[in-house]
């Protein structure tokens, strides 16, 4: 028998979209799932399963969106470089070709220390301008955080691993570098790889999997859903766990936590003091999201979006044109640009104060002066909605890989009946969170594939 505990009202934690009447959709949360390699194919093979193939919005590797990456440096956009011309020559911001960073990348001796900011390893095997501008942005873009503090071990597993066991990021891309989850892609994961998928959303917004899933759940019968049920404390009892919701007592053999790290730290018993510490050391962001429609067709360029260092501008993460990559989601009358600011982060603190304190006027005046100076816009959007994600991303800091080992192994000292899954230990992403939540239930059922 499973239970499946959700303190909110609503099932999807940040998978949130919202449908407007007219048929546009507005995400909140992600927009893009990655199709490849097995944790992509494993969530295709569920999208599969789960009869969503006809609502899947594919962007291939030749569309605009994925060739088209932009950087905001010195007031300007300037577009990533990518294919041969891109890494031969000279392309600004950058002040030297590529090539050559990549040429003397071969012959960087092999790091010693356990693990190293995600800055100070790019920097140490790609140079200085590589990591102060195009890793510093990238960590932006996908954790919201410092690069600085970020540890390479933990958010770019396969930049460690390369250098660890080829010696280098070049030859560890060329050779491959480690062990990969083994899942057999399904017809729908194939057919991601035959189109050249690079990445994915649902006609209906990326809310639709989890609805689906839990509407899958629902009418299997083997699965109790209760919303609105906030675990506030766990005792271990004799027979396994009893949970304390506000309105009742549950008990289970069993407890696979997909909890955010501090609210596990908080519902487990005061004598578990060396995992409650390690979880309360796991820290968060907050990214203000806020989505924009303008009428009209209005983007100076064509793309994905752009990001920005945090030497352009501390607060201001990126903006990405969700038009581009998903037309699909614009109201189907008349022509429209939506757009979504990413601000906050790591420097949300310094930049708006406390999450509690900054109004939502103020960011939304924010995203639009932005737009207008990034991008020209000069128009007012005809829509927004400001969305306050607290605590939304988990920061993986140097010596997270330690802190994940040592809570697994006091777990399997102590033989506790709780596993770890969510974006708190294994990466962030929702192809990672959902492989986690597999890996806790094949590692209770003793399966595995
Ligand atoms: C703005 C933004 C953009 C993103 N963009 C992308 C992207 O483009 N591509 C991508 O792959 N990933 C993206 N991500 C990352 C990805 O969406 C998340 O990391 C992932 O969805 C986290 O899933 P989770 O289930 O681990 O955690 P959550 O979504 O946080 O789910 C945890 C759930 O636990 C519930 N809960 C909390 N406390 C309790 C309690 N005490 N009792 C019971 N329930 C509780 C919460 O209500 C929540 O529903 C983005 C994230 C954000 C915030
Ligand atoms: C500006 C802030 C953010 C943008 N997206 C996110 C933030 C914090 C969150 C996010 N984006 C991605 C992931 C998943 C990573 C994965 O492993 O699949 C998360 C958690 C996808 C992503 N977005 C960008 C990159 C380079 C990636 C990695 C995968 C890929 O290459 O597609 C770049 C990017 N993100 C944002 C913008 C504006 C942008 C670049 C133009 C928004």
């Amino acid at each position: 028998q499973v239970i499946l505990l959700e303190s909110s009202a609503r099932y999807g934690g940040w998978l949130w979209s919202t449908r407007r009447s007219d048929g546009a959709v507005f995400e909140h949360g992600p927009r893009g799932i990655r199709p490849a390699g097995p944790v992509g194919w494993n969530t295709l093979n569920i999208v599969a399963d789960l009869g969503l193939e006809n609502e899947i919005l594919p962007v291939t590797y030749s569309h605009v969106a994925s060739k088209n990456r932009y950087l905001y440096v010195n007031d300007q956009l300037h577009k990533m470089p990518s294919g041969i011309g891109g890494v031969v020559w000279t392309v600004p911001p950058f002040s030297r070709p590529l090539l050559l960073s990549i040429a003397k990348e071969i012959l960087v001796k092999k790091g010693t220390e356990e693990d190293e900011s995600v800055h100070s390893f790019v920097s140490r095997r790609l140079g200085k301008e590589l990591a102060d501008i195009a890793i510093d942005s990238l960590c932006r873009g996908v954790f919201a955080g410092d690069s600085r503090k970020l540890s390479v071990r933990s958010c770019f597993p396969f930049l460690y691993n390369a250098e660890q066991h080829r010696g280098s990021l070049v030859l560890g891309m060329l050779l491959g570098s480690g062990p990969t989850p083994n899942v057999i892609p399904g017809p729908l994961a194939q057919r991601s790889r035959t189109e050249s998928w690079a990445q994915w959303s649902l006609r209906r917004g990326l809310e639709s999997l989890p609805q689906a899933i839990t509407d899958f759940l629902a009418q299997s019968g083997r699965v109790e859903l209760h919303r609105d049920a906030t675990v506030k404390q766990l005792c271990l009892s004799a027979s396994g766990w009893e949970i304390h919701l506000e309105d009742g007592v549950i008990s289970a053999d069993h407890i696979i936590s997909a909890l955010p790290a501090k609210a596990l730290s908080s519902a487990l018993p005061s004598s578990f003091q060396h995992l409650i510490q390690q979880l309360q050391d796991i820290s968060t962001v907050t990214v203000a999201v806020v989505n924009l429609e303008y009428e009209g067709s209005i983007l100076p360029v064509m793309g994905f979006g752009h990001l920005v260092p945090s030497s352009e501008d501390r607060g201001l993460l990126g903006v990405v044109y969700d038009s581009v990559p998903f037309p699909q989601h614009n109201a189907p009358n008349g022509e429209s640009t939506r757009l979504t600011v990413m601000m906050g982060g790591a420097w949300f603190q310094e930049v708006f104060g406390t999450p509690e304190t900054i109004t939502e006027e103020c960011l939304l005046a924010t995203a639009t002066e932005a737009v207008q100076r990034h991008l020209g816009v000069t128009a007012s959007p005809c829509w927004s909605r400001v969305a306050l994600q607290k605590d939304c991303i988990p920061q993986y800091h140097l010596g997270h890989w330690q802190r994940v080992e040592s809570m697994r192994s006091y777990i399997k000292k102590n033989l506790l009946p709780l596993s770890l899954a969510g974006s708190c230990y294994d990466g962030v992403s929702v192809n990672d969170v959902i492989i986690s939540g597999r890996t806790a239930a094949e590692g209770l059922l003793g399966t595995g594939v």
